[in-house]
């Protein structure tokens, strides 16, 4: 029954949050990207962003690790444990290393596969020989991009197809170990079998990792994701588990995106 203007979900204690946000208004000089937008976000679960194009999904998702610094003008808290990652103290480098961000278009560096990921374990200070080359084969493992691959780790990464240049995104991210993904449309470059895949890799991820995904592909959401938000105007104006978000929206103007009546 679709009879609410707004509809949000809301957790029990015994569900634990990996990010919550809390009176979180984004500008773009005087324009207000974002005006309601308080989620919370549970752990190791796919969280799936939806809505119309403009409603301001990439604007939320980037600004959870500060990647709208510069850019945008950010008020209202972000807690991720007992931090507000929107605060001045926050240590933006280092805070990029729990929640890190995979981007539309793949963007594997002109260097080898394996170097594509020991590039940043190195600047992080890691530099054991032995631990390097486990962390590649984890991440690549848990990316599902091993298989592929193995042979040819010295090779540059910029051979590789769309699909499996995303993965090593993926897997580039995960080899810092963070606690939580990031990723805008990810699936949006790529061919039917490499979504399939990207989405059965992110499936699996989410035993280990939370991850939030901005999605204009419907039954994308509907098929990875355990919670949905629905973005309109800068709002998010439904979050439900994504379930009864897509066969019992509460709000009319979610019933209207999902089964595509705009008029
Ligand atoms: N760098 C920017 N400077 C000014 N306005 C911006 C900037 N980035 C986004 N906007 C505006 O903020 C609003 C939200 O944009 P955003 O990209 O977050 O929406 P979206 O829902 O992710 O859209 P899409 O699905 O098309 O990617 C839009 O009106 C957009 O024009």
């Amino acid at each position: 029954m679709q009879t609410k203007d707004r509809y949000i979900q809301q957790f029990d204690e015994t569900q634990e949050m990996a990010l919550t946000t809390k009176n979180l208004h984004i500008y773009y000089g005087d324009f207000e990207a974002i005006s309601e937008a308080d989620l919370q976000i549970p752990r190791f679960k796919i969280t799936a962003l939806i809505g119309a194009s403009g409603s301001g999904k990439s604007t939320f998702l980037r600004s959870l690790n500060r990647m709208n610094d510069n850019v945008a003008d950010v008020k209202g808290e972000i807690w991720y444990r007992d931090l507000n990652l929107n605060s001045k103290e926050i240590d933006v480098y280092a805070m990029r290393r729990q929640i890190g961000m995979v981007f539309q278009r793949p963007n594997p560096f002109p260097k080898s596969i394996y170097e594509n990921i020991t590039f940043a374990l190195e600047r992080h200070g890691i530099t054991d020989k032995k631990e390097l080359a486990e962390r590649v084969e984890t991440s690549l493992k848990q990316a599902a991009l091993w298989e592929e691959v193995k042979d040819k780790l010295n090779q540059s990464a910029l051979a590789l197809s769309g699909g499996q240049a995303q993965r090593l995104c993926i897997a580039r991210a995960i080899a810092l170990q963070p606690d939580i993904l990031l990723l805008d449309e990810p699936a949006s470059a790529l061919d039917p079998i490499s979504t399939a895949q990207l989405e059965e890799t992110l499936v699996n991820l989410k035993q280990h990792y939370t991850i939030v995904i901005v999605t204009h592909n419907l039954p994308q959401a509907a098929r990875i994701s355990d919670y949905t938000a629905h973005f309109s105007q800068g709002k998010v104006i439904e979050f439900n588990n994504t379930k009864e978000t897509f066969t019992d929206p509460k709000v009319k103007l979610t019933n209207d995106y999902i089964s595509g009546d705009f008029g």
